[in-house]
């Protein structure tokens, strides 16, 4: 028997195949604590997870919980111990209600004589979400209502349901508002003053920093070592993370704002309702031109306008030979292409290869007549798949098996390979960790060299200061403010116009 804390795993080992998901791996968590969880995209932490939450199971080593010997064959026996997890992809089901989605599997609790009380499941279902803070959302639904981060919130009050003693916060809040990080946040510090423990998976070294009591970093499925508070810092972390100095500069190195007179792209007095009201602006040959403000400002909605995927009330988006965009298909065909914020949903194939996901939007640029030559295929998709680092065994291995971070380094190798003139960048580098980052503003340098256009949609300040040669900051559907790049420019200057 050992008591002294939560979670205890020793020499945990976990293979795919030819992939070493985690090697020797041991670690302890204690209660009331946040521990997070660090390492490049691949590097084991949702493999360590899921041996934990019971839906994978270790080849060798064991796991204790709250002393006890801890084998779950499935999610549903870690769930009884009171062991959950939020996970980073989409959990919930188009076609049932919240409050369906919320009791899957669980009605015979809500059912007399084989009938399912939904009265009764719609009120179990809205006291749970008003006892996470999410009492906006309306448990009779349908679920494929919801926004992505209403969606988001209602499998936050799943996992909260029964009370854990162990919650698993596995990368959900890159994908969410400040206003949903804050209501996770403000959850984990009630449960950490219960005396539960949380396991915070994220690349967001800031809100690690920020919430966690001590930080493990996993690197290429090995244990690298904790941090604990007093001993955290940023470098430190890289270097666990990377096992040398990251040095060099992330961003541009240059303050000038530079792009060709020669403009590619108008929008003009785009109006969507209350969400983007009445914008204008032209996009330059060879520029990045930053789009910011918080997650509901309207910026990510004006994106998908631009790619025709939502028809404004008002106003126009065209190129300058007039060619009006009004659908993605007469934006893909006017070499515009669109990176979704939400790719998991949006924009991925996940059962089929890594390659055939690259090259989909290509197939104009490498067919000859009416024939694919499989050669041209394999290099570009090894080319932008080599180019972005996907940890992977090859180019035919199913999307499906990669992490999280590099699913979403395939959908940026996918837009990046099929050379559109104009990219609409949703926040391309959520979700991906910092080597891989620098690598996408490096193709995004390039890209703009290359005399191509991109809007990048950021939260990410440092990113648009870094990126931008204009940012456009919109509040309330509104543009709020447009900057030039330059040395003096600062995040200060940004929020003043978010806010
Ligand atoms: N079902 C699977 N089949 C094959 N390989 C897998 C499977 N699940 C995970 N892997 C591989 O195991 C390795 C570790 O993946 P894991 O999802 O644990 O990484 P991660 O650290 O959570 O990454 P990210 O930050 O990108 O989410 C990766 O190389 C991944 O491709």
């Amino acid at each position: 028997m050992q008591k002294e804390s939560v979670i205890k795993v020793e020499h945990i080992t976990k293979t795919f195949g030819l992939t070493k998901a985690l090697t020797d791996v041991s670690l302890e968590i204690g209660y009331g604590e946040i521990r997070g969880l660090i390492g490049e995209n691949g590097s084991g932490k949702s493999t360590l997870a899921s041996m934990i939450v019971g839906t994978g199971h270790p080849d060798s080593g064991e796991m204790w919980y709250r002393g006890e010997k801890h084998n779950p064959k499935n999610m549903l026996e870690s769930k009884e111990k009171k062991i959950n997890i939020l996970i980073q992809e989409n959990g919930t089901i188009n076609g049932l209600t919240v409050a369906e989605n919320m009791f899957l599997g669980k009605e015979s609790t809500f059912s007399k004589s084989g009938n399912v009380n939904k009265r009764r499941l719609i009120e179990e279902g809205s006291k749970a979400l008003a006892r996470i803070g999410a009492g906006h959302i309306n448990a009779a639904d349908r679920i494929e209502k919801l926004s992505f981060e209403d969606r988001k919130l209602v499998e936050v009050a799943v996992a909260m349901y029964n009370e854990p003693e162990v919650l698993f916060v596995d990368e959900t809040t890159t994908a969410l508002s400040q206003k949903g990080r804050e209501l996770i946040y403000k959850l984990m510090d009630e449960m950490r003053e219960a005396g539960k423990t949380i396991v915070f998976i994220s690349h967001d070294m800031a809100e690690l920093e920020r919430m966690c009591d001590s930080i493990s970093v996993l690197r290429d499925g090995h244990f690298v070592g904790t941090l604990q508070k007093e001993e955290i810092t940023q470098d430190t972390l890289k270097r666990m993370m990377i096992g040398r100095e990251l040095t060099g500069d992330y961003y541009r190195g240059d303050y000038e704002m530079s792009y060709q007179e020669e403009v590619v792209l108008e929008v003009d007095n785009v109006t969507w309702g209350e969400t983007v009201q009445d914008i204008s602006f032209q996009l330059h040959k060879g520029e990045i031109l930053g789009l910011g403000g918080l997650t509901e400002c309207g910026m990510h909605e004006l994106c998908k306008i631009i790619f025709g995927a939502i028809k404004p009330d008002s106003g126009s988006v065209h190129l300058t030979d007039g060619t009006k965009i009004t659908s993605p298909s007469s934006a893909i065909k006017s070499k515009i292409a669109y990176m979704p914020k939400d790719r998991d949903l949006e924009s991925l194939f996940l059962a089929t290869s890594i390659k055939d996901n690259i090259v989909m939007a290509s197939m104009d640029k490498i067919k000859k007549g009416f024939f694919i030559p499989p050669r041209a295929e394999k290099e570009l998709a090894d080319e932008h798949a080599g180019k972005l680092e996907v940890k992977m065994q090859n180019t035919s291995q199913y999307v499906r098996e990669l992490s999280g971070g590099n699913k979403q380094k395939v959908v940026v190798a996918k837009w990046m390979a099929n050379g559109s003139e104009i990219l609409l960048m949703d926040c391309p580098t959520r979700g991906i960790d910092i080597g891989v980052k620098a690598a996408i503003y490096r193709l995004m340098e390039q890209l703009k060299k290359e005399g191509k256009s991109i809007i990048m949609v950021s939260e990410e300040m440092p990113e648009l200061l870094g990126m931008s040669d204009r940012i456009i900051v919109m509040k309330d559907g509104k543009q709020t403010g447009e900057f030039e790049r330059s040395e003096v420019l600062s995040e200060h200057d940004l929020i003043h116009a978010m806010l």
